[in-house]
């Protein structure tokens, strides 16, 4: 009998857990360790979750200007100087033309360190933040690192773009593109997926795709309309409206692909 060497592919699991609040946490999560990117745009309602799990809180640039001015609402706090100074993010980075001058001042006399890129016009400031973090981080400690950025989505489509192009520039790290609504995680072709589904936070309404480079075979579990080693690629099938039907769903593919998932009304 002849034998064929199958080469099984290392798995890796997705957890959103992180919209659980912090005393939630299952046992057994895929990843230990949070970093929050804070982009300038409106904040999500469930950001004092977010802010409540991670180790590292960095704002590119005007998304300190966000922190400063809506988490005494988010929170429902009364003491609108309190609640400033319990939210300091460690770091502000980028290239500092849209956080004001007050805030800044306010957050660099509260210890965060103020990172000045104004001469780098290549990048995006989100960008420079996922740099720092993939710079300060051990290649054996990223599988244990998620990076949440929130506003990455639903603004301008050009900003959207260039942070949907971040996941690809940094595939060795776990990134999660987050607006109010939904989620985009990179699952690369280099592995198999298992997406544990947090579904009092997530769901049911989900949507798997290449960007940039197509797929000629691509096989799910766990879907109402799985895919069995189907193509996808713009200008053809693309699987959109798609919908969860288990707690877990597993995906393999010979592309990079964006798994997106709704986000439920959480507070
Ligand atoms: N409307 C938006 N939609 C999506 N992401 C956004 C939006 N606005 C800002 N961001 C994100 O927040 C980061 C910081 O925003 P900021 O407004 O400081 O960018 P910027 O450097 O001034 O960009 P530009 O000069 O193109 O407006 C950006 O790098 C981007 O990732
Ligand atoms: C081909 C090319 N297109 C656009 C820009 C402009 N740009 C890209 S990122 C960035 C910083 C935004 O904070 C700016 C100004 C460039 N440099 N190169």
């Amino acid at each position: 009998m002849l034998w064929r060497a199958v080469r099984s592919m290392d798995v890796i699991m997705h957890s959103s857990s992180f919209l659980l609040p912090k005393l939630y946490q299952p046992v057994n999560k895929p990843v230990k360790n949070y970093a929050l990117v804070v982009l300038n745009q409106h904040l999500p309602r469930f950001m004092p979750r977010l802010w409540d799990h991670a180790n590292l809180k960095i704002c590119a640039d005007g998304g300190a200007n966000h922190i400063f001015d809506e988490m005494y609402q988010i929170t429902n706090d009364e003491d609108k100087k309190s609640t400033r100074n319990k939210y300091v993010p460690e770091i502000i980075e980028g290239d500092m033309d849209s956080i004001r001058p007050e805030v800044k001042l306010f957050y660099s006399s509260q210890g965060s360190k103020i990172s000045d890129k104004s001469h780098n016009q290549e990048t995006t400031d989100l960008h420079k933040c996922i740099s720092r973090i993939h710079h300060c981080t051990p290649d054996d400690e990223k599988p244990n690192l998620c990076v949440l950025v929130t506003g990455a989505l639903g603004g301008r489509f050009d900003h959207e773009a260039a942070n949907i192009n971040v996941l690809y520039l940094f595939s060795d790290m776990r990134i999660v593109l987050l607006s109010d609504d939904c989620l985009i995680r990179l699952l690369p072709r280099t592995h198999r997926h298992e997406l544990y589904i947090e579904s009092s936070v997530e769901g049911p309404h989900c949507g798997l795709f290449p960007v940039g480079a197509p797929s000629t075979s691509t096989t799910t579990t766990g879907l109402k309309w799985n895919l069995s080693e189907s193509k996808m690629r713009f200008g053809s099938m693309i699987s959109t409206s798609n919908i969860v039907q288990s707690e877990k769903v597993t995906v393999e593919s010979d592309a990079d692909l964006l798994w997106t998932i709704s986000l439920r009304n959480l507070t």
